[in-house]
This record gives structure tokens, C-alpha cells and sequence, in this order.
């Protein structure tokens, strides 16, 4: 399952000190600490945070770290040596022990505070205070930034360790959910889905924790008992974890006016963004108003674009709130998701998340979390009606907005040059009648097939399907027909080859899905100390839309075994993670 990779720069980073060289910590250095927070950052017990934009806290380091893995394209993009993964200095930081770090790296990280909202309605009971100043970062610690190839990058432990937002929580993450992030975060950028990265693994080999999880071959909804698993940090990078959430507690602040900063402290994380985010298409000598517009607008078209990638994807966020919503317009928060084998609007793997964050009810979750962030901005521009005018524009074009990124995207899938409505809404019928695998049925048709039998790789063949098989199978034939007819001329059609078009769409349309069965046998065996599986399933994974070997091919473009199906742990989940 070898891949051929791009062309090899020599690496730039083969040790800390290398690295040391590089940071730029720009959120400590501009931002506003919390004035109450502990020296040095031993501030790890639950409490309210009024003020500030950050914590400084350092992490707790797992006992006993392990290598499991790290992402080689990610090593390769930021210019890391593959052997530095290993090294004594770098299992030791990205395993949260960061008490000798080369200077100028510094030996404290920060967690920062942020709100919920869920579906565009505010919540304060999830803090344990009510008052939302307890709630945040309670096991994300944030070690690093650091300028590498002219990109800012932060490097953010998940599993870190308690921080003053851990709500009593432990802090820690285990294993199964760490490896679940990091594959998923390497599969979106794979995909070409804006996404955080994934850079290292490690497991405690002697610390564990409790979760609630599903007995072997339980069919109930939720965990019927208490395991113990291997706690684990995975580093994520990004180029801020800037959250929709955390410019609401700033926007909720300013709107309550809670202390006399507030609404300095709301326009200095806005401009913070706008710099870490926004910085290549928003001029930095340009008036805060004129930014806050530029802002909304790249936000509303990145969010849209966003979502649509996911649906072409088959991937669905599962907790859609403001707080795990990247305001950099990238996935983020890798924790209930699923990817959507039989087709159905409504799959949602996580059994916590509700009809409102399904597969395809996400572009009405992205408006509601939009609508939360063009409220949290709209103070800043109270006494500029021009501009306030044009910021209530883009919120109310959200919708519009939204609807020709899905339709330029479904158009894509299905290789015309344009979205045809009717053609596309008795394809959805069929699809969930049928019901299809999403990654299986696509990737079929991509091949531009003379009749249905290829498509037909892809039937689960449900009741509806069973009840009358040549009846449904006659409209799919019905519908290949008008299919093939439209992307052969006329006006959907696009000029070129039946082989290009192929080609084309399966760009588009990828042939390896991220199935929840696969990743299971990979955090099963891990928690035994093999870690096999897991690097299989990053190689093939980490090229989607590449054929692969016959070997991949038989093991992973396959449909869901109907043993998996209504599984705990597999089709659904809790998210004790
Ligand atoms: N074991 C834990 N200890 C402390 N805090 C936790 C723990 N698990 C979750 N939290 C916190 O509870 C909140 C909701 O959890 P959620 O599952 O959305 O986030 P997460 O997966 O930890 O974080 P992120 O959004 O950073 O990826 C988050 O603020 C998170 O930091
Ligand atoms: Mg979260």
C-alpha cells in the first residue's frame, strides 16, 4: 500500500532546538491573561474565570508515555524529520511533560474560556457555576506557536490535563477517542475538508481512566457499564483554535456589560482573528468596522463551503454548537462524528446530538451558528450604520449562500456542469429507498457505468427495496438514463471526455470511507500495544481517492457487514470520550 509522495524537501526541524527557533507565541503576547490566574500556571482546579482571553496552565503530563504514532505528511508539510517523532525532548513535550523545553519555548501553555450555544440558543447550565465563566478548555491545553514555512501554527494537547474550565472533569482523554481524532483529522485534510491537523500520539502505558461504554454486542443506545481505559494525548495543530463560542463569551460579556473591558476585550479577540485567520484577504492597516465586514463575509464563505465539503463527504459533525465550531471556517472538535454509510439525511452517530446536528440538517446548524457569530459582532459597529447595514446583509444572505455551495457541490458529485433539480431529488428518494452506500454508490457511478449492475454494489436492499426489486430497479435504470443523458450535451453537460469526466469525479468522490467498524479493531488492538492497525488505516486513508492496491481495495471499499449494524460503539455512540 505504498504511495508515491511528493516531492522531498529535506527537513528543516530534527530537534527541539530547532523548533525553539521558530515560535511566536502572538495569543500570550497580545492577548489579556486572566488577571486571577495561579504563577507559573499550576492552575488546574475548577473555578471562574471574569476576565481575560486566556489561562496560563500548564499540562499534566500521561505517566509512561508510548509512541503510537504521527502524521507523516503533516511532519513532511511543516518540515519535521520523521525521527524527531520519537525523540527523548519530543515524547517528553507532546506528551505534556513541557518543564524543559529549549528557551524561547516557554514552559507554560494556556486553555482559554468560551460559551455554548446549541442550535442558536445560549446555555449557561453546562458551567457549573450558571454564570458560563467556568466553562472552555477543560482538557485542550495549548503548548506552542511557532511560524514554520511563513504559516503561523498552534500546537494544542487534547487530554492535556485538568485546567480551571475542567468542570471537575479529569482532564484526560483516553486512547480510543484520541485515535478516532487523529485519523479522522488526517482522512478531512486528505479529502481536501478544511480541518485542525493531527501531529503526534502518545499513550500512557500505565495510566487509565474510567469512561461509560458499550458491553460486547450491546444494541442499547447508550453505555450499560464503566471500562478502564489508557488515557492518551494527541497534538493537534491549527492555525488558531479560535471558536465561535469563544468570541460569545466576549459578545455575551460586552452585551452584559460584566466588568468595564468587556467590550474592549470583545474587539481585541475579534482583531486577534481577524490576524490569525484572516490575515491573507483582510488588509491589516484597514479601520475595525471595514475589518468586521471583510470578517462576516469570508467567515459566511468559508462556513458554507465548509459544510458543503462535508456532506460531499459523507461526514457528519454530530455536536455542531458554536464552541466546536472553528471561526478559521475549519472542522474542528473530532468527538461524535460519524461518516454516513447508508444514505440518510438524518444519520447522526452520536446519540447525545439530536435530529438539528444531522448528516444533512448541517447547513441549518451552520446558519444558526453564523447567526450567533454575526450577533456576538454586531456591538462593534453600533455607531456605523453603513457598516452595520452591510453585516446584517450577510447574515441574512446565509441561506442563499449556503444553497448554491450545496448545489455546486451535488452538481459535482454527480460530474454536471450545473445542479439539476429534478434529476438530484429522485436520486436522494432512490437513495434512501434503497438504501445506498454514500461512498460506495458515487464512487460507482464515477466510473460512468453502461447499466446499473455497478451501482448495485451499493444497495443495502431494505424493505422498501425488497418489496418490489424490479420496480426500484427500473427507476434507477430510469434515472442512469436521463443521468447519462445530461452529462453527455446540452447545458449540465461539461465539455469533455467520458474518461476525463471520470476522472474528474472521483476528485470528487472518494473510494475510502472512514467507517467506524474499521477504526474499532484499530483502537481495540492498540489498547493492547499494537498499533498495526491504526498505521494501516492512516496509509490508506491519507489517499482516499487513489485505487490502492487490490489488497486495500478488498479490506476497505466494502459496504457495512450487517452484523454492525444498530451496534454500540459502531453505528452509534455516547460521548464518553
Ligand atoms: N475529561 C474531561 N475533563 C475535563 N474537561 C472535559 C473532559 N471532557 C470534555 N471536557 C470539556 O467539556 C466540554 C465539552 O466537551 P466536547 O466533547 O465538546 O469537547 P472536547 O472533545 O473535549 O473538546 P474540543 O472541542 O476541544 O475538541 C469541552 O469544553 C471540553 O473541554
Ligand atoms: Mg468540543
Amino acid at each position: 500500500m505504498k504511495k508515491s509522495l511528493p516531492q522531498e524537501t529535506s527537513p528543516t526541524i530534527e530537534t527541539l532546538d530547532d523548533l525553539s527557533t521558530l515560535v511566536n507565541y502572538s495569543l500570550m503576547d497580545t492577548l489579556n491573561p486572566d488577571p486571577d490566574a495561579k504563577e507559573n500556571g499550576v492552575d488546574h482546579a475548577p473555578r471562574q474565570v471574569f476576565s481575560g482571553h486566556y489561562v496560563p496552565v500548564k499540562p499534566t503530563p500521561i505517566k509512561d508515555p508510548e509512541y503510537v504514532t504521527h502524521s507523516k505528511d503533516f511532519f513532511r508539510e511543516l518540515g519535521f524529520a520523521d525521527s524527531i517523532a520519537q525523540s527523548d525532548d519530543f515524547v517528553r513535550m507532546f506528551s505534556g511533560d513541557i518543564s524543559q523545553v529549549p528557551a524561547p519555548m516557554r514552559k507554560v501553555g494556556w486553555a482559554c474560556g468560551y460559551a455554548l450555544s446549541i442550535f442558536g440558543t445560549e446555555y449557561y447550565q453546562q458551567c457549573p457555576f450558571q454564570t458560563g465563566n467556568g466553562y472552555g478548555d477543560g482538557r485542550a491545553v495549548s503548548v506552542l506557536e511557532a511560524v514554520i514555512k511563513g504559516k503561523r501554527w498552534e500546537m494544542q494537547l487534547k487530554g492535556g490535563g485538568r485546567t480551571p474550565y475542567c468542570r471537575g472533569g479529569d482532564g484526560r482523554a483516553v486512547l480510543r477517542s484520541s485515535i478516532r481524532e487523529f485519523l479522522a483529522q488526517e482522512y478531512m485534510h486528505a479529502l481536501g475538508v478544511p480541518t485542525s491537523r493531527s501531529l503526534s500520539l502518545f499513550v500512557s502505558k500505565t495510566e487509565k481512566v474510567q469512561r461509560p461504554w458499550y458491553s460486547p454486542g450491546s444494541r442499547l443506545q447508550d453505555p450499560d457499564r464503566m471500562i478502564s481505559e489508557p488515557v492518551a494525548i494527541s497534538t493537534r495543530v491549527a492555525p488558531s483554535f479560535i471558536r465561535v463560542g469563544q468570541l460569545e463569551l466576549f459578545g455575551r460579556r460586552a452585551r452584559k456589560q460584566e466588568h468595564p473591558k468587556a467590550m474592549e476585550e470583545l474587539e481585541k479577540i475579534v482583531l486577534h482573528l481577524v490576524d490569525r485567520e484572516y490575515a491573507n484577504v483582510i488588509d491589516n492597516k484597514l479601520p475595525t468596522a471595514e475589518k468586521v465586514v471583510l470578517l462576516a463575509r469570508e467567515f459566511r464563505s468559508r462556513l458554507t463551503l465548509l459544510v458543503a465539503n462535508w456532506i460531499r463527504v459523507g461526514y457528519c459533525q454530530g455536536n455542531f454548537n458554536g464552541d466546536n465550531c472553528a471561526a478559521g471556517g475549519f472542522t474542528l472538535d473530532y468527538g461524535p462524528f460519524g461518516f454516513c454509510e447508508e444514505f440518510d439525511p438524518q444519520f447522526q452517530p452520536w446519540t447525545g446530538g439530536g435530529q438539528h446536528f444531522s448528516f444533512l440538517n448541517q447547513p441549518i446548524a451552520a446558519e444558526r451558528n453564523f447567526h450567533m457569530f454575526w450577533a456576538t459582532l454586531r456591538p462593534l459597529l453600533a455607531s456605523q450604520t453603513d457598516s452595520l447595514q452591510q453585516l446584517d446583509e450577510i447574515r441574512s444572505g446565509f441561506a442563499d449562500e449556503m444553497q448554491m455551495a450545496m448545489e455546486a457541490m451535488w452538481a459535482a458529485k454527480l460530474g454536471l456542469g450545473a445542479f439539476h433539480a429534478e434529476l438530484f431529488s429522485e436520486l436522494e428518494t432512490l437513495m434512501v429507498q434503497t438504501p445506498v452506500d454514500y461512498t460506495v454508490f458515487f464512487r460507482e457511478l464515477s466510473n460512468v457505468p453502461n447499466d446499473i449492475s455497478p451501482l448495485q454494489k451499493s444497495f443495502y436492499k431494505g424493505a422498501a427495496y425488497e418489496a418490489d426489486p424490479e420496480g426500484m430497479d427500473k427507476r434507477w435504470s430510469e434515472w442512469l438514463t436521463q443521468w447519462k443523458s445530461l452529462i453527455t450535451s446540452g447545458h449540465y453537460a461539461q465539455s469533455c471526455s467520458r474518461e476525463e469526466l471520470s476522472k474528474q469525479m472521483k476528485l470528487v468522490n472518494p473510494k475510502y470511507s472512514l467507517r467506524e467498524w474499521f477504526v474499532v479493531p484499530a483502537y481495540q488492538q492498540a489498547a493492547a500495544g499494537n498499533y498495526s492497525l491504526v498505521r494501516e488505516l492512516q496509509e490508506v486513508m491519507t489517499q482516499p481517492y487513489a485505487e490502492q492496491s487490490k489488497e486495500a481495495e478488498d479490506k476497505y471499499y466494502r459496504l457495512r457487514p450487517s452484523e454492525f449494524s444498530e451496534l454500540g460503539g459502531v453505528s452509534h455512540y455516547s460521548c464518553s470520550s
